[in-house]
């Protein structure tokens, strides 16, 4: 088990540390922060270096430096091509100038002509968060986390938006669990709660225990994880310029859209037996998993009383795609997992089409027969006491086997 959640562990920092608008944009940029003592004139003898090397800048900013009095700080992009004389440049800046040379970031990155420090910051920070998923241990505490005022402004707005429209709009779980998550795990407007105090509440409410990740994890991997009763979740917040929608997982995500359901036993039990039904099963099949997924928990509406809630996580955190998805716009189908797994859908932007469940009973119940349909050599069972996943079916030789099998394969 160890073993397995170091590997689901490495594969995160690999994906996971990756900005994903850095996925999404290669434009090849090379940013780096330098600071000159003020002068008449050093930005400008700074800047005939770069023209003798022939460097064309993309974009340049400038503040006081926070650190020296008497310096500016100067943040630059250039062409990724021009990265080789770079390095002279700032050889140069340092001997001629005397300039501070930082340098922020020589990878690749998107262009952050637009965010500017803003954005350089936020990449530092977001670096920190993948480090404490990256040194976790199962088992251990989720080291606890100081956010700066600014994350708290972010979470804020998000918090309050969301809380008026909670009433109307999300599903009656997650409303009869939010009050106790106020009252036990912090969850106000002025404070991020910790993942390590929510961690040990579900645990007492339904067995889910959270495990810190950089960022996105590959279906087999997350889904593995519910198998397990572990949700895999983000640490960090949203950019504070997006509060009302971002296309990646964060701490909003996490806490206010997922946690108030994994507290419920019903809903624990319909995300753990998706989890159980992705061990050992072929990739096409993990596939249409990860799209029932989701249809269901992250951006499943529901039949409640005589009209449509929302209980997908994605909608419960986002305060733009929440009035939307119960709007007139997108269009509702009812929910049947042969044809949701086959659903093609958009992951940055709001949902053209969403899935309406009768019930979390009855949604429970279809993707348990769907699940039953893909061949397995074996059959599972979760022992909770024991926290490890049981062959059932113990009359075939082989299935030690095929469980080893799938355990290096996870
Ligand atoms: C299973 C399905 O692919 C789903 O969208 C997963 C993918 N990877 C993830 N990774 C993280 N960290 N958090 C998530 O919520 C998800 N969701
Ligand atoms: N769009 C969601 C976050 C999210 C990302 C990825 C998948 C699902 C949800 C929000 O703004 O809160
Ligand atoms: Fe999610």
């Amino acid at each position: 088990m160890e073993a397995m959640f170091k590997k689901l562990n490495g594969e995160n920092s690999r994906r996971g540390s990756m900005y994903l608008e850095e996925q999404l944009n290669k434009s090849g940029v090379v940013s780096c922060i330098f600071s000159l003592k003020e002068g008449v004139g050093a930005l400008a003898k700074a800047l005939r270096l770069f023209e003798e090397k022939g460097i064309n800048l993309k974009h340049i900013e400038s503040r006081p430096s926070r650190l020296e009095k008497d310096e500016y700080e100067f943040f630059i992009s250039v062409d990724a091509s021009c990265s080789p004389a770079m390095d002279e440049v700032i050889d140069s800046l340092r001997t001629e100038i005397s300039g501070q040379v930082h340098e922020l970031s020589r990878n690749k990155q998107k262009d952050t002509c637009a965010g500017g420090f803003k954005d350089q910051v936020y990449r530092a920070r977001r670096k920190e968060f993948a480090d404490i998923a990256y040194n976790y241990r199962h088992g251990q505490p989720i080291p606890h986390v100081e956010y700066t005022e600014e994350e708290k402004a972010t979470w804020g707005i998000v918090f309050r938006e969301l809380k008026t429209l909670y009433a109307t709009h999300a599903c009656r779980e997650h409303n009869r669990v939010f009050p106790l998550l106020e009252e036990y795990c912090g969850y106000r407007e002025d404070n991020i709660p910790q993942l390590e105090d929510i961690s040990n509440f579900l645990q007492t409410c339904t067995g889910f225990r959270l495990r810190p990740v950089a960022g996105l994890l590959s279906s087999r991997d997350f889904l593995a994880g519910l198998a397990f009763r572990v949700f895999h979740s983000t640490q960090y917040i949203r950019h504070g310029s997006k509060p009302m929608y971002t296309p990646e997982p964060d701490i909003c995500h996490e806490l206010l859209g997922h946690v108030p359901l994994f507290a419920d036993n019903s809903f624990a039990q319909f995300s753990q037996e998706i989890g159980l039904a992705s061990l050992g099963a072929p990739d096409e099949f993990i596939e249409k998993l990860a799209t029932v997924y989701w249809f269901t928990v992250e951006f499943g509406l529901c039949k409640q009383g005589d009209g449509i809630k929302a209980y997908g996580a994605g909608l419960l955190s986002s305060f733009g795609e929440l009035q939307y998805c119960l709007s007139d716009k997108p269009k509702l189908l009812p929910f049947e997992p042969e044809k949701t797994s086959i659903q093609k859908y958009p992951i940055t932007e709001f949902q053209p089409v969403y899935y309406v469940a009768e019930s979390f009973e009855d949604a429970k119940e279809k993707v348990r027969k769907y699940a039953a349909t893909i061949s397995r050599p074996f059959s599972l069972r979760y022992n909770a006491y024991t926290q490890s996943i049981e062959v059932l079916d113990n009359t075939k030789k082989n299935c030690a086997t095929w469980l080893t099998a799938l355990i290096v394969r996870v």
